[in-house]
């Protein structure tokens, strides 16, 4: 199994360090609440990851470490190789612009746009032209099985339909990992599912990193691996290289 041409999940390295993304000791308190106190994590390139754990233990927060969204207080955060913690607000942004994706609990679509505009968003952020950024947009609906629902806004989607429009918005720009908080969270068992099934699905396509936060089991028995937040810590072993 410990081919060195292959990640544990069974997944082409795509060269470079095995850990994507590590995460070491980190603190964050919000206000007097302590939310991080001491979390560890290390993530390998091309795995899924979940991270489960009570309401309150602090999976969001670690995932916002961990993608540049927060500043821990104290702890390091690397993603390939490069320490991001200590960086600029800008230049964090630019970094979850041009090389993370994102799916959040509730879609969080532009209402204002049509889904193939919200789709082609992170492209035209990006500096893509629009004509090339509504082309490159265009085929994730045949692919999420959203044929036909190009020009409708988020209002005029169903909570499925527009759960995978963002998963399409958050994968259009081929990032190097996909953050996932809870994204089945306001979805019924049989839609989470779905969009869970699509999720894996084109993420193992593209190679993409996913780190998912769910505190249901069923989601998170998609993922490669778990692990368990408590009160602050990631409590399960983190993978030892
Ligand atoms: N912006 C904020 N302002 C104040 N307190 C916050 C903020 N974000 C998180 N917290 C607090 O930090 C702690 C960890 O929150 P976090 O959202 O990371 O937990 P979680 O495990 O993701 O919870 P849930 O499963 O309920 O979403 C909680 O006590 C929470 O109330």
């Amino acid at each position: 199994m410990d081919r060195p041409d292959q990640c544990p999940a069974g997944h082409p390295r795509q060269g470079g360090a095995a850990m994507i993304l590590l995460a070491s000791e980190l603190e964050r308190s919000f206000g007097e609440t302590p939310a991080l106190r001491g979390a560890s994590l290390q993530v390998e390139r091309g795995e899924m990851l979940a991270i489960m754990g009570p309401s309150g233990s602090g999976k969001s927060t670690l995932l916002h470490c961990l993608a540049g969204i927060l500043t821990p207080s104290s702890g390091t955060v690397s993603f390939d190789g490069v320490r991001i913690d200590g960086l600029s607000e800008d230049a964090r942004s630019t970094l979850r612009r041009e090389r993370f994706g994102f799916v959040f609990q509730f879609g969080q679509l532009v209402p204002e746009l049509s889904a193939l505009e919200n789709v082609a968003l992170p492209l035209l952020l990006n500096g893509v032209r629009r004509s090339a950024a509504v082309k490159q947009a265009a085929p994730w609906f045949a692919r999420l099985g959203l044929d036909g629902l190009e020009r409708r806004r988020s209002g005029e989607l169903s909570g499925g339909q527009a759960q995978r429009v963002a998963l399409a918005r958050g994968l259009v720009a081929g990032p190097e990992v996909l953050f996932a908080d809870e994204p089945t969270g306001a979805l019924d068992s049989l839609t989470g599912e779905q969009v869970m099934d699509l999720l894996v699905e084109v993420a193992r396509a593209e190679g993409t990193t996913v780190v998912l936060v769910t505190h249901e089991a069923r989601v998170a028995a998609y993922a490669d691996r778990e692990v368990i937040v408590r009160d602050g810590r990631v409590t399960s072993p983190a993978l030892t290289a």
